[in-house]
C-alpha cells in the first residue's frame, strides 16, 4: 500500500510509516496544482495545509484515506471526498497548546511592542522612551470566540496572566463556563462589547465564514486587540484592515487571506508596515512538540486503518442514515452467506446502507447487522431464514 505525504512531517513519522510496511512517497514540496493531476497509485494521502481539491480527488483512483495532520480541514474538499467514498480524518487537539502559546505571544507582543523593540535594537537604535508605553494585561478582559480545544487552552493561559475571560461558543453551557471559571455570553456581539482583547478560535466552514463581521469589529472598544490564529475566512478582513489602518484597533494575526502557498520566498501584504499589527507566518502549530504529537496521531490513524480497517477521527461519516430498519442476521461463518442475504434484499429493491459483520469465538458463527432503507416483507425474511445451513436467525429491529 502506498502513502503520499504532501507536507513536512518529522522523520520519525516517516520511519514509523515505513515500519508499517507502507511504500512511502515523501514529497513535502507538493502544492495544490501538483496534487490536482492526481495520485495514480497512492491509497493514503497525508497533508498539513496543502490544498486537496476536487480535481485531486477525481484523478486519484486508488485514494481511500486523506489525513489532515493538524486540526483545520478547510483545505480539503470533503464533499468531493465523501462523493467518492474516501475517508477524511484529522488530528484534533494535538496542536492546541502550541496555538494557545502563540496567541498569548501575539497579545504580549502587541502590548509590549516586542517585535519593534527587537528590530530597533538590532538596527542599533535605543528607544526606551517609546517602548515604555505599554498598558499591561492584568485585570483586563479577554473575549474568546469558540471554546474548542484551542479556545480552552487560551483560557487557562489568559487566566494565568490575571485576565478576566468572557466567552461565546455554540455549545458552551453555563455549567461548562462555571467549571472553567469564565463568564458565558449569549452572543459574539456581547463578547466583543465587553472585551479589551478579542481572540477567535473557530473552525472555518460555511456557517462561520465572516462571522467576525464589520459590526462585531466596530463594537470593540477603541484601542482593543483583535487576535486571529484560526482562519482568515472567519473575519471580514476588509473591515479589519480599515480598523487597523485607521489605528483604532490592534491586530495579532497568524492567518490572513494572502498567505503564500510556498514555504519560503518574497511576498507582499497590505498588512505590512503597520505598527499596530503583529503577524506571524502561520506557525501556530509549528512547535516541535506539536508537530511530533500531530504526526504520531496521523501515523496512528494509518495504523488503525491498515490493521483493523477502522479510521479514527473519521470526519465525513454520515451520522444519521435514514435507515428506519435494522436486520440482524446470526449466521454460520462460511463463504456466500452474506451475499445470499444481500441478494434477497436486492430482489426486493431494498438498499443496505451500513453493514457490520462480527465473528464469535471458535469462528463457527457470526452476526451481521444491516441497516435498511425499507422494511422487508415476511416473504423476504422467510427466504433469508429458509437457508438453515447458512442462517441461524434473522430479526428485524425498527430503529428509533
Ligand atoms: N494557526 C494555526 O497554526 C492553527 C493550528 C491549529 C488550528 N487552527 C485553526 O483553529 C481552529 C480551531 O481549532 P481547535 O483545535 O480549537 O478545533 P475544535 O474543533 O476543538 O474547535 C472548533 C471550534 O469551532 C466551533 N465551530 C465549528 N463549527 C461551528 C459553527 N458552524 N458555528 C459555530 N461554531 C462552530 C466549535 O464549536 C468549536 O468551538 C481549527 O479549525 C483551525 O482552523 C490554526
Ligand atoms: O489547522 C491546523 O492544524 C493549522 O492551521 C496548522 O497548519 P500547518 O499544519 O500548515 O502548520
Amino acid at each position: 500500500m502506498k502513502v503520499t505525504i504532501a507536507d513536512k512531517l518529522p522523520e520519525e513519522a516517516i520511519d514509523q510509516l515505513k515500519q508499517l510496511g507502507l511504500d512511502v512517497d515523501n514529497n513535502p514540496g507538493l502544492k495544490e496544482k501538483d496534487l490536482a493531476s492526481g495520485l495514480k497509485d497512492s491509497q493514503i494521502l497525508i497533508v498539513r495545509s496543502t490544498v486537496v481539491n476536487k480535481e485531486c480527488i477525481d484523478h486519484s483512483p486508488k485514494l481511500s484515506l486523506i489525513i489532515r495532520a493538524g486540526a483545520g480541514v478547510n483545505n480539503i474538499d470533503i464533499e468531493a471526498a465523501s462523493g467518492k467514498g474516501i475517508y477524511v480524518a484529522n488530528c484534533p487537539g494535538k496542536n492546541a497548546i502550541a496555538v494557545a502559546e502563540l496567541t498569548l505571544g501575539l497579545i504580549l507582543s502587541l502590548d509590549r511592542f516586542i517585535p519593534q523593540n527587537v528590530s530597533d535594537f538590532n538596527a542599533g537604535k535605543w528607544n526606551k522612551a517609546a517602548y515604555s508605553k505599554a498598558d499591561g494585561l492584568y485585570g483586563k478582559t479577554i473575549g474568546i470566540i469558540g471554546t474548542g480545544m484551542i479556545g480552552q487552552e487560551v483560557i487557562k493561559r489568559a487566566q494565568g496572566f490575571g485576565l478576566n475571560v468572557i466567552a461565546w461558543s455554540r455549545s458552551l453551557t453555563s455549567e461548562m463556563a462555571d467549571e472553567m471559571e469564565i463568564e458565558r455570553a449569549g452572543s459574539i456581539q456581547e463578547v466583543a462589547e465587553a472585551s479589551d482583547i478579542l481572540s477567535v478560535h473557530l473552525a472555518m466552514n460555511a456557517q462561520t465564514k465572516g462571522i467576525i463581521s464589520k459590526e462585531i469589529l466596530s463594537s470593540l472598544k477603541d484601542g482593543a486587540m483583535f487576535i486571529n490564529t484560526s482562519r482568515d475566512g472567519v473575519v471580514d478582513e476588509e473591515a479589519l484592515y480599515d480598523e487597523v489602518k485607521n489605528g483604532r484597533l490592534k491586530a495579532g494575526l497568524d492567518v490572513f487571506s494572502d498567505e503564500p502557498e510556498f514555504k519560503e520566498g518574497e511576498f507582499e501584504s497590505r498588512f505590512q508596515g503597520l505598527d499596530n499589527v503583529c503577524i506571524t507566518h502561520h506557525i501556530g502549530a509549528s512547535t516541535n512538540q506539536a508537530q511530533m504529537a500531530v504526526a504520531d496521531d496521523a501515523v496512528d490513524i494509518v495504523r488503525g486503518y491498515i490493521k483493523e480497517g477502522k479510521v479514527r477521527n473519521w470526519l465525513n461519516r454520515c451520522e444519521h442514515t435514514e435507515s428506519p430498519w435494522q436486520l440482524v442476521v446470526r449466521h454460520y461463518d462460511k463463504p456466500g452467506v452474506i451475499a445470499n442475504v444481500m441478494n434477497e434484499l436486492k430482489e426486493a429493491n431494498i438498499n443496505a446502507q451500513e453493514l457490520e459483520n462480527v465473528i464469535f469465538d471458535r469462528k463457527l458463527a457470526a452476526c451481521c447487522t444491516i441497516q435498511l432503507d425499507a422494511e422487508p416483507s415476511e416473504k423476504v425474511l422467510n427466504n433469508i431464514c429458509t437457508r438453515q445451513d447458512e442462517v441461524i436467525s434473522a430479526t428485524l429491529v425498527p430503529r428509533s
